[in-house]
């Protein structure tokens, strides 16, 4: 459930349309009418998302924007004005705002900018904990895992959370760099300020650099305003760059400067910005032999490598497989209306023999899949998907020439390919996804329908590659003419 809260004098249009897109029970959206009451009620309620127009009665957006910030920096808040008042909220974005809305306010947008900040307010509020002794392991937000490899991780965090030096995070798809960078970020001196991720190979390079660092009225065609930048954003805070393997190499310039000197520019500007920002990256790559292959700038490699964290594969870390699966059934049980409560030597031995290409985040999708057959408190093997009963293949080692795409698909399979099925669809999805809502001039229907698939599912991807709609383009006709659409 997300508590949203609109503070705006006239408040009933848009909190109709917030209700109509956000509905209960899984969300409630609450109203205040003046600055001062919607200061009380984000310390009392503490809200996930504020809504807050830029004109008050009794004091400025800006005014009541810098007290909630006082009050809990994390809260993302969306400014809401008058077209020709958005100069006012692009500044509020340097001081952190989150985004700003234009009235009238498209449902749409409306839609894809609140859910965008009701996932940034989780990252940073969901908890990331390490086991130490006496840790309730079954808490929400442990880190499973006790094998040699994972206590080394737990170490590195606890070496390097507090310290102000950027952490590279290395590890194959889904074995929980995202988890462990949280993990950092909560540990450090800068948890009660923001935490803001982007990840580099789900944008496309065009939008990619804009989105870092921002960009000046003008800088392109499209450039009808000024852009703050996710950099300029998030001073005083913490970047997750994920996929930064993935980054263009005249971007990766940039970020070395802001690493050495903590200064860039913006996008088509001239204007020197300060920002002080700690970065952690994260990336499946093997960025030492992309430095050495000319695809990854040597000189931002060695600053990032410094303090690296190494995820290792599900496959190498012996019985917390066992500790993950019985940690993971208790999660989805109760999400899923089951109550199985162990699993069969049998189940436990497939489970056991299977190299998990895509780690962790499989194992919940397969658990899932078995919860979703089963009956009866224990799991049993036939409940598994049948994937997990085809013969392996080998797992894909980071840093092979060219990307499974490029590969030629009849022809020869590398003995090293163990996730080319994984990767693949990854891959296209992140080419073809980006394209489709292009094409389709950012509607999101006519998007999934081109792709003949079902619209929900396209706004899953989507999300899961770290696209927001928003980004994409005008609104769906339909959202527009009718309101509709899932929340
Ligand atoms: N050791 C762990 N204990 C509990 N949950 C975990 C663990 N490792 C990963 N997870 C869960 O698995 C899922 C995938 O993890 P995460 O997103 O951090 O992986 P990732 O390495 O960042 O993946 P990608 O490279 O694809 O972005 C998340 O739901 C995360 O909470």
């Amino acid at each position: 459930m997300a508590h949203l809260l609109l503070i705006d004098d006239d408040p009933e249009l848009l909190a109709r349309q917030m209700r109509r897109v956000f509905s209960r029970p899984e969300h409630e959206v609450d109203e205040a009418r003046t600055g001062a009451e919607g200061i009380a009620k984000a310390g009392r309620d503490a809200p996930d998302v504020i809504i807050l127009d830029l004109r008050l009665p009794d004091r400025s957006g800006l005014e009541v924007h810098d007290a909630i910030r006082r009050i809990d920096a994390r809260i993302p808040v969306i400014f809401v004005t008058m077209a020709r008042k958005a100069d006012a909220a692009i500044e509020a974005m340097k001081h952190g705002a989150y985004d700003y809305l234009v009235k009238p306010v498209d449902l749409h947008q409306l839609r894809g900018v609140i859910e965008g900040a009701i996932e940034v307010g989780r990252r940073m509020r969901e908890p990331a904990i390490i086991p130490e002794r006496g840790t309730d392991i079954d808490a929400e937000g442990v880190i499973v895992g006790s094998c040699p490899a994972m206590i080394e991780v737990y170490k590195a965090i606890g070496r390097v959370a507090s310290q102000e030096v950027p952490v590279l995070i290395t590890g194959e798809s889904g074995t929980g760099k995202e988890l462990v960078a949280r993990a950092l970020y909560q540990h450090s001196g800068r948890s009660r300020a923001p935490f803001l991720t982007l990840n580099c190979a789900a944008i496309p390079e065009t939008l990619l650099e804009s989105e870092l660092f921002g960009h000046e009225k003008g800088a392109f065609t499209s450039a009808d305003r000024r852009r703050i930048g996710k950099f300029e954003q998030c001073n005083g805070g913490t970047i997750l760059l994920d996929e930064i393997g993935d980054m263009p190499l005249a971007l990766q310039a940039k970020v070395l400067r802001i690493l050495q000197d903590q200064v860039f520019e913006r996008v088509g500007g001239n204007e020197t910005v300060s920002t002080d920002v700690r970065l952690i990256a994260a990336t499946h790559r093997d960025l030492r032999t992309w430095a050495a292959d000319g695809k990854f700038r040597p000189d931002l490699y060695y600053r990032l490598g410094v303090f690296t964290i190494h995820l290792p594969p599900l496959r190498e870390r012996g019985e917390d497989l066992e500790l993950l699966v019985r940690y993971l059934l208790r999660r989805l049980n109760p999400q899923l209306g089951r109550d199985v409560r162990d699993v069969s030597p049998e189940a436990m031995t497939r489970l056991r023999a299977y190299p998990w290409p895509g780690n962790v985040r499989e194992l919940q999708s397969v658990l899932k899949q078995a919860l979703l057959q089963a009956s009866g408190p224990l799991l049993l093997d036939q409940f598994l998907p049948d994937s997990l009963k085809e013969p392996a293949s080998a797992p894909r080692q980071a840093g092979r020439e060219g990307g499974p795409l490029h590969a030629d698909l009849l022809g020869e399979f590398s003995p090293e390919d163990r996730d080319l099925y994984s990767e693949l669809h990854r891959q296209l999805d992140r080419l073809l996804l980006p394209r489709a809502m292009e094409f389709a001039r950012g509607s999101q229907h006519q998007a999934a329908l081109h792709l003949g698939i079902a619209r929900q599912t396209l706004r899953q991807k989507l999300r899961q590659l770290g696209i927001h709609p928003a980004d994409q383009g005008p609104a769906d006709e339909d959202d527009r003419a009718t309101g509709a659409g899932e929340p």
